[in-house]
């Protein structure tokens, strides 16, 4: 079956009108792009068309080039004959104008479609941008010669490095867009233009041949050399931010036509490197983890949610607060007494003024987004609330105690949600008869910022819940993974191994400093010593004891968090941890720190090993990352998650994991299950069980399977 076609429709004034139609985003499929080609040769032969207007179905002109379709593209094709062959020779280059009408979105290969014709017309909300940097390509299609041209060097370079897209009404005083109109008016506005543009009432402006808005070429060396040194910095890792900044340079210096030969060649480079296949997994990825088979194929629509309520304002209730008034949802927050509610009313006011601060939020919203909020001491307010999350300290029996008493202030249909990262929610649910209502929704820290939402069911929640939970996250911004109960959950359960593998290498003779750089250097935002002084050690000794509990036979038991918290040293909030801290909160190395790693080594009766010492950084990566997989692979077996894709949005959304590695499963699977399995086979024997591959693991590894397959003989848990 064809994916998407376009449509040609001659009106009686001489316009053809070509449409493009691929739900849901219009993206140019390469059927999309033969059928496109085939309605260009017809209007440019016929004689009853003067001219043609180019838009797409439904409110959405189009999403750009089709991304699954990249590993489709026939392998002989010429380089450019889409850009400079069809694009430039035929439609630029026509004896016919092309306007562009742009409703919803004219992103990546849209926008460029739209930059080849002779004018743009566009409804004021519609966004346009070329995102293709955050698949790991470049613009392609002439996007990184006629952005800068049409919109300026500076803005151009903004748009494509931040893939920022802007809208209609912006567009159009930059001179991206020529006129703005309404949607109802978009199509005949667009007719009027281009036969404008026949009767020389409009100019016939062909973009790729401007150059009044390019600056000289002293400035532009200038201006692109910076943007070199800060794309370096930003993402030192991936090379497609310098590719883009060196082809806009060809097109500036040589001229557009060498600069879209460039562009064409390094597209398809680019196309094929593996920073561009994990960008693209994690693309499908992040909209897949909202499709839950028997749950939203069931025709459930979610229930509409008015009221919420938060009982706690520590550091998650206030930030959970934030995320709703934020995305206008009415939020009561209950603390136990005056002085608990106002240090909470306070952090949600930090939070909002924050947004403002960085121009996200005017002061007019913030007023009316602080007005979503009341903050109470008991729970009268609580009997129309629809979801209430419950936000307080790790203590099972506080929890308990707390859906004890929603239950009898809220109404029967009140979600019942809790935000613990570890706790067992049918022990939070045990004394409550509503436990088809109990759901985790684990946010993480902070959870104003944080996009990813853990949403945990046992055995008893209902479908319905899940499917309300998951419209909350989408109104809230958040992308949602669901997943079963158990200790730690997905997210932090999968990477508890992070921190003990680190501190077992720590243990046996690495240097603390040394893995944090290795592990920044693959691409985290932070090495483990560094995160484990952010959380704080009594948080994470906390919840390491879970794990020894839930896991014993696989965990790591340093003692070098204890020791450093006897010694008051209990992380960044009391400026000691594995680092100093200045009064900025910035982390500077401390020689001290040797004697707690001598006391640590010696409790754990650790020698320093002859193998471990020679180590690579590759090593380290993979001695601290390989756990983390196995146990992403038990996971998986037990169908704690639903699908490998889940915990690579999981580990990038929530723990930092680089996107451009895919995850962590995908990121594995390019190495290769059975690589990752002979590697922690080895180390289990010299080191023990902490290291000890699962099944899992090893069925694929024997296979040759990857770990992503699906699974036949797990148990599941949800
Ligand atoms: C040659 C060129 O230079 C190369 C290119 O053009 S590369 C493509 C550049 N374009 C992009 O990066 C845009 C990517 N898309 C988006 O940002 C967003 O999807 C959007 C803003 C267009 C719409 O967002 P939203 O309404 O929230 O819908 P969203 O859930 O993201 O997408 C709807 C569906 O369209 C699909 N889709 C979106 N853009 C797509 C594209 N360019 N190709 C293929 N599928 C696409 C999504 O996978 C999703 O599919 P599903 O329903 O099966 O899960």
């Amino acid at each position: 079956m064809a994916r998407g076609t376009t449509a040609m429709e001659v009106r009686a004034d001489g316009v053809a009108v070509i449409t493009i139609s691929n739900p849901p985003v219009n993206a140019l499929s390469l059927d999309v792009i033969a059928s496109l080609q085939r309605n260009y040769a017809e209007a440019l032969g016929r004689n009853d068309v003067k001219a043609i207007v180019l838009t797409g179905a439904n409110g959405r002109f189009c999403g750009g080039f089709d991304i699954a379709a990249f590993g489709n593209k026939p392998k002989n094709e010429k380089p450019g004959s889409m850009s400079i062959d069809f694009l430039t020779d035929i439609v630029e280059d026509a004896h016919k104008p092309s306007v562009a009408a742009i409703d919803g979105i004219a992103l990546g290969g849209g926008l460029e479609v739209a930059m080849v014709c002779h004018a743009r017309i566009s409804t004021p909300s519609a966004q346009l941008g070329l995102p293709e940097l955050q698949l790991g390509i470049i613009p392609g299609m002439g996007g990184t010669q006629r952005l800068p041209r049409l919109v300026g060097l500076l803005k151009a370079l903004d748009m494509m490095l931040m893939s920022k897209a802007i809208k209609g009404r912006e567009a159009h005083k930059l001179g991206l867009v020529d006129a703005i109109t309404s949607a109802n008016e978009l199509v005949n506005t667009a007719c009027s233009w281009a036969l404008g543009i026949v009767e020389n009432k409009k100019p016939w402006f062909k973009s790729l041949h401007r150059s009044d808005r390019l600056p000289d070429l002293a400035e532009v060396k200038d201006v692109l050399n910076f943007a070199r040194v800060q794309a370096k910095k930003k993402s030192p890792n991936v090379q497609h931010p310098i590719v883009c900044i060196d082809v806009i340079e060809e097109g500036i210096v040589s001229g557009p036509r060498a600069g879209l030969m460039k562009e064409a060649l390094s597209g398809k480079m680019l196309e094929q490197s593996q920073t561009s296949k994990s960008l693209r997994h994690f693309f499908f990825a992040q909209r897949a983890t909202s499709k839950i088979p028997s749950i939203t194929n069931m025709g459930l629509t979610p229930r509409k949610i008015k009221k919420t309520a938060i009982v706690g304002g520590g550091l998650m209730g206030s930030g959970i607060a934030t995320v709703l008034i934020l995305n206008n949802f009415k939020v009561v927050l209950k603390e136990v007494n005056e002085q608990l509610l106002s240090a909470g009313i306070n952090r949600i006011k930090a939070n909002l003024q924050s947004f403002v601060r960085k121009g996200q939020l005017s002061k007019e919203d913030y007023e009316k987004k602080f007005s979503l909020l009341c903050g109470v001491l008991d729970y009268e307010q609580f009997k129309d609330t629809d979801l209430v999350i419950e936000a307080v300290i790790e203590d099972i029996f506080l929890k308990q105690q707390i859906f004890s008493d929603l239950e009898k202030h809220c109404h029967h249909n009140c979600i019942f949600a809790t935000n613990t990262s570890t706790i067992d929610l049918n022990l939070i649910g045990q004394k409550t008869v509503s436990q088809d209502r109990v759901v985790g929704a684990h946010f993480f820290s902070p959870a104003h910022v944080m996009p990813l939402l853990e949403i945990v069911r046992t055995q008893q929640t209902s479908s319905q819940v899940i499917v309300d939970l998951l419209d909350v996250a989408k109104k809230i911004r958040k992308t949602p993974i669901v997943v079963g109960n158990c200790t730690g959950f997905a997210v932090n359960r999968v990477f508890f191994p992070y921190a003990q593998a680190a501190c077992f290498l720590v243990d046996y003779g690495l240097d603390v400093y040394h893995i944090d750089h290795v592990i920044t250097q693959f691409g985290m935002p932070m090495g483990p010593f560094r995160l484990a002084d952010l959380v704080g050690f009594g948080v994470a000794i906390a919840t390491r004891k879970q794990y020894y509990q839930s896991y014993p036979e696989r965990c790591y038991k340093s003692m070098i968090l204890q020791i450093l918290l006897e010694d008051n040293r209990t992380g960044e909030s009391s400026c000691k941890g594995f680092y100093i801290y200045d009064d900025k909160r910035k982390a500077s190395q401390d020689p001290d720190l040797r004697k707690y790693i001598e006391k640590s080594r010696n409790i754990a009766g650790a020698m320093q090993d002859p193998k471990l010492m020679k180590l690579t950084d590759n090593d380290i990566v993979e001695m601290i990352f390989f756990p983390v997989v196995n146990e992403a692979c038990r996971v998986l077996d037990e169908q704690i998650a639903l699908k490998a894709s889940d915990l690579d949005v999981a580990s990038i959304m929530g723990m930092g994991f680089p996107s451009y590695r895919g995850g962590v499963m995908f990121w594995a699977d390019s190495l290769g299950a059975k690589y990752v399995y002979n590697r922690l086979e080895a180390w289990s024997k010299d080191y023990g069980e902490f290291f000890k591959p699962c099944e899992y693991l090893a069925a694929r590894a024997h296979q040759g399977a990857s770990l992503a397959a699906k699974v036949d003989s797990a148990k599941s848990r949800l």
